[in-house]
């Protein structure tokens, strides 16, 4: 394409640095490239995102998409509501970082190795639930703000700790600032945690083209897929609590070649009748190409163990 082609992204640091790596990608392939910085309403505000609502980072980018402004635009997948855009598409979902959750807690210290009583930030009511059922006895506190300033907390003494996302972590490069990575069977991460989705006009189809060569991923897609469906299913947004991740597993077929097949966990939190906070859990494993089924047949099965399906973001 002889045109320019026009990058959008967030302001943070997180979103520059997300961007950039696709850029430079896409530059590789010959094409110019232009990164434009759009502002969105989830950056100015510092309401708690579960009263702001589902979309307040994307749809902005969405707008500028839409309107021409911008020609792609590159969004955290795990904050795009599960809800498709009319007139836009995904065109590629590269290769995800570890979508694993991470603690950093004061003096170095572990979720096991933090005394009962700790305070830990988070804004996420899933991190919240199951930070709980961990049974450590820790306080969990809400907090907003990029990823500097909720780390600024613990280092300033006002928190034992924080959870953020691993992946946001990488790319920002704090990564040694981490005091423990938690393994999924204690947290579940967000669905799409650590993937991106970049995203192009539909009618746009050399731009579309151009995406999917340069940065699309099979496995990410299709494990981002199923984990999306889940929380589809379940009507939740995406500060609903609702965690599910789908792992990429090599497996024997009958005819003894190996298989890629997902392997495709989720929870979903309750409320009980005493109002103590329950964590509904299932699993399930497919072949990629049915990730989107096998993530609705979950949900369907949380459902069937009492999950209820939230109305609306923060439920
Ligand atoms: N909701 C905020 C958000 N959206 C994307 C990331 C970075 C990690 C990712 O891309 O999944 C984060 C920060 C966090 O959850 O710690």
């Amino acid at each position: 394409m002889t045109k320019t082609i026009r990058i959008g992204t967030r302001g943070s640091g997180l979103a520059l640095a997300q961007t950039s790596t696709i850029a430079e990608r896409i530059e590789r392939s010959g094409q110019r490239v232009e990164i434009v910085t759009i502002s969105t309403p989830g950056d100015r505000s510092s309401a708690p995102i579960t009263e702001i609502g589902v979309g307040v980072f994307t749809s902005a980018l969405r707008e500028a998409l839409t309107s021409g402004e911008i020609d792609v635009a590159v969004h955290s997948y795990k904050d795009l509501p599960t809800t498709p855009e009319p007139g836009l598409v995904i065109a590629g979902v590269p290769e995800r970082e570890d979508p694993r959750d991470a603690l950093i807690a004061r003096d170095g210290l572990s979720l096991g190795e933090l005394p009962p009583g700790s305070v830990i930030g988070t804004g996420s009511p899933r991190r919240a639930a199951q930070l709980r059922a961990l049974g450590l006895g820790l306080e969990v506190t809400g907090i907003r703000g990029n990823i500097d300033t909720r780390m600024r907390k613990v280092a300033d003494g006002e928190l034992d700790g924080v959870v953020l996302a691993r992946a946001g972590l990488a790319r920002v490069g704090r990564l040694d600032e981490i005091t423990e990575t938690i393994d999924p069977i204690q947290m579940l991460p967000a669905p799409a945690q650590g993937a991106l989705a970049v995203e192009c006009r539909a009618d746009d189809v050399d731009v579309e083209h151009l995406i999917a060569s340069t940065v699309d991923n099979k496995a990410t897609r299709a494990a981002v897929t199923a984990e999306r469906a889940v929380l589809a299913r379940l009507e939740a947004g995406c500060s609903a609590p609702v965690g599910a991740l789908a792992d990429v597993v090599e497996d024997l077929a009958d005819d003894g070649s190996v298989v890629e097949r997902l392997s495709l966990r989720g929870v979903a939190a309750t409320e009980t009748e005493s109002g103590a906070v329950d964590l509904l859990r299932a699993s399930a494993t497919g072949e990629l190409a049915d990730a989107e089924s096998l993530g609705r047949e979950l949900a369907v099965e949380l459902l069937d163990l009492g999950a209820s399906a939230p109305s609306g973001p923060g439920a």
